[in-house]
């Protein structure tokens, strides 16, 4: 597991601005950060992927170098995944990308009990590729987790990598149980999860930070 926050870096600038109250509710702001964080973090992911050598024909010679050896699959959750994502796809920028649609289904409109319903998903064949998952929020873990086994359905991957901005101890506990086979890429760990399954101190919503509230 690697944790963006245990080292000083840029990632953390970015984290805070999204946390902040007084900086969050400038939307534009709001996604660029996820989508910064993305890249940053795409290429701390790049440096464990496989690689091969390659020879470079330039104006005047040759030179030597190595290129990955595949682009991952990049796959996402609707709708706080969509800015994170094209971060990643900035620069894995010849991925091919999967996407799912999910949200909390509540038992009743006063419960705090729920259900992660998927509702969409489009993907490639992702037999023997390197897979990797992005969702901003990792509260409770259970879209990751539903949406992981989901994919399973366009094959089996050779490695996945999960990608989260903010988690939870819970959440990441979670995955770290029903999902071991997977690497785990965190900006930063919380407290804890509230009673609405919400991380604190967290970032609030992100979907609805990124978005705009929905009916
Ligand atoms: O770890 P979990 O407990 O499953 O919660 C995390 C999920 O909640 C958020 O999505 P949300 O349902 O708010 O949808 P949205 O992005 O459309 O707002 C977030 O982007 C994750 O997908
Ligand atoms: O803290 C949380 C939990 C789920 N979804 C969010 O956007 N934030
Ligand atoms: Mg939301």
């Amino acid at each position: 597991m690697f944790v963006f926050a245990q080292q000083p870096s840029l990632v953390n600038q970015f984290v805070a601005e999204l946390r902040d109250v007084s900086i969050q509710k400038d939307r534009l702001r709001f996604r660029r950060n996820l989508e910064r964080i993305g890249e940053l973090m795409a290429y701390e992911i790049s440096k464990t992927l496989p690689y091969h050598n390659v020879s470079i024909k330039t104006p005047l010679g040759i030179s030597e170098t190595q290129l990955l050896r595949q682009q991952p699959v990049l796959a996402t959750i609707l709708r706080a995944g969509l800015p994170f994502h094209q971060g990643l796809a900035n620069y894995f920028d010849q991925a091919e990308n999967a996407f799912a649609g999910a949200y909390r289904g509540y038992s009743a409109s006063d419960s705090d009990e729920f259900e992660i319903t998927m509702d969409y998903i489009v993907s490639p064949d992702i037999s023997g590729k390197t897979l990797i998952l992005s969702d901003p929020m990792l509260a409770t873990g259970r879209s990751l987790e539903k949406i992981y086994h989901a994919m399973l359905r366009y094959g089996i991957p050779a490695q996945t990598h999960i990608a989260a901005i903010i988690a939870s101890p819970e959440g990441v506990r979670h995955v770290q149980r029903q999902l071991p086979q997977c690497h785990l890429w965190l900006g930063a760990i919380d407290s804890h999860l509230n009673e609405h399954s919400y991380i604190v101190p967290g970032l609030g919503d992100a979907g609805d930070l990124a978005y705009g509230g929905k009916v």
